[in-house]
């Protein structure tokens, strides 16, 4: 039996589905209350997360299917039955290293690259990998997860998306203004594109391979999309997101996969073109602490569901601010008429 057979929900091979409520609102029902999960709900503010950590290095966790879904199950069995969906272990940097690019996680300092790319002729060292090999990893891991939630709930996998993974192959880590890679978008605004449709097309088989290996739904992450101004991200970001979308409805009706498997945008600070991402062939939209949903709701050209989007930093207040904050924030967006998923409006 292959893994597309085995990813229709009607079929018998994964546990029957318990809970759907976020693939319900993510494909557009107004679920009460409303599905919630947390962006970097495995993290380090779980011990039981800081425990593996302490023995594996950061990518070794990712590499090895049986700990990345072991730390994806983590919050998921803590908090039994308030988590709506798990989203599999993993970072939108094993692509860059799947590119034949070294990525190291340094403690308290993040991701770093001893050898970013500094110039066009850099773009010649990058390999286009077969993904379904280099990254097959991830898609075990997948695979397993789905297997041991049981049916709990959903799995969401995801990707980077192309201009943020394009600003940390060349910053070579984080950074507050990303002047270097912006320094390529107006520098070298050719070589940016070629750099942008190989991630893409990379992209796009990632996300493919991972609903076929037991995704049942897909966030891509533009961390960085704020970082550009609306005009540059008409011309870096949006295009490559389009194209990453196209292929992948594409490829996933000529895997015979017919249902719909719903596509989340969160595209941090992109406030200006909220309007144009949902234009694209996506279901979800989601917002970060910055945006307001009723402002968002103005902008957008289609009935699609919103998530988030109570700022992480929330979570420091007294309980009973905090419970304030989120009463709140369920109001708003419950105003909008629009569905909803519950998220934080960044990483916690
Ligand atoms: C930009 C980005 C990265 N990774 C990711 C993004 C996009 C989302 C965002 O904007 O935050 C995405 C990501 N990273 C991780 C997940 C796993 C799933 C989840 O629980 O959300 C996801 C979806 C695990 C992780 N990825 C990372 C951790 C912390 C790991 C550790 O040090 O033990 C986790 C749980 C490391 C990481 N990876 C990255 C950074 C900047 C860092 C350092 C962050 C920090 O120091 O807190 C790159």
């Amino acid at each position: 039996m292959t893994f597309t057979e085995t990813n229709l929900s009607s079929n018998k091979a994964y546990p029957r589905m318990l809970n759907t409520n976020y693939l319900k609102a993510a494909l557009g029902e107004v679920i009460c209350p409303p599905p919630v999960w947390v962006m970097r709900q495995a993290g380090r503010y779980l011990p039981e997360f800081r425990e593996v950590r302490e023995k594996y290095d950061f990518f070794k966790v990712c590499q090895t299917p049986e700990l990345a879904c072991q730390i994806t199950l983590q919050p998921i069995d803590r908090y039994d039955g308030l988590l709506d969906a798990a989203i599999i272990f993993s970072d939108i940097l094993v692509i860059p290293q799947a590119m034949g690019m070294e990525v190291q996680m340094l403690p308290s300092k993040g991701p770093h690259f001893p050898c970013p790319l500094i110039s066009p002729e850099d773009l010649n060292k990058l390999r286009m990998p077969v993904v379904k090999d280099v990254l097959s990893y991830v898609f075990e891991a997948i695979t397993l997860t789905r297997h041991r939630l049981n049916g709990r709930v959903p799995l969401i996998g995801f990707s980077g998306a192309p201009w943020t993974l394009m600003a940390y192959m060349i910053e070579g880590g984080g950074s507050k203004t990303f002047s270097k890679a912006k320094a390529w978008l107006y520098r070298y605004p050719s070589e940016s594109k070629q750099l942008l449709a190989k991630l893409s097309s990379v992209i796009a088989d990632y996300i493919v391979e991972q609903v076929l290996a037991g995704a049942q739904a897909i966030q891509l992450f533009d961390s960085w999309a704020g970082e550009l101004s609306p005009k540059l991200y008409k011309e870096f970001g949006i295009p490559f997101l389009e194209e990453i979308v196209t292929v992948f409805r594409k490829k996933l009706i000529d895997a015979q996969i017919t249902e719909r498997i719903p596509l989340t945008l969160f595209c941090k600070g992109a406030h200006s073109s909220l309007k144009d991402l949902s234009d694209l062939d996506i279901d979800v939209l989601g917002l970060d602490y910055t945006m307001e949903a009723i402002e968002a709701s103005k902008n957008i050209t289609k009935r699609i569901c919103l998530q988030g989007n109570l700022d992480p930093c929330a979570l420091f207040a007294e309980t009973e601010t905090l419970k304030e904050l989120t009463n709140e924030n369920l109001k708003e967006f419950d105003s909008v008429g629009l569905p909803h998923i519950v998220n934080l409006g960044h990483g916690m």
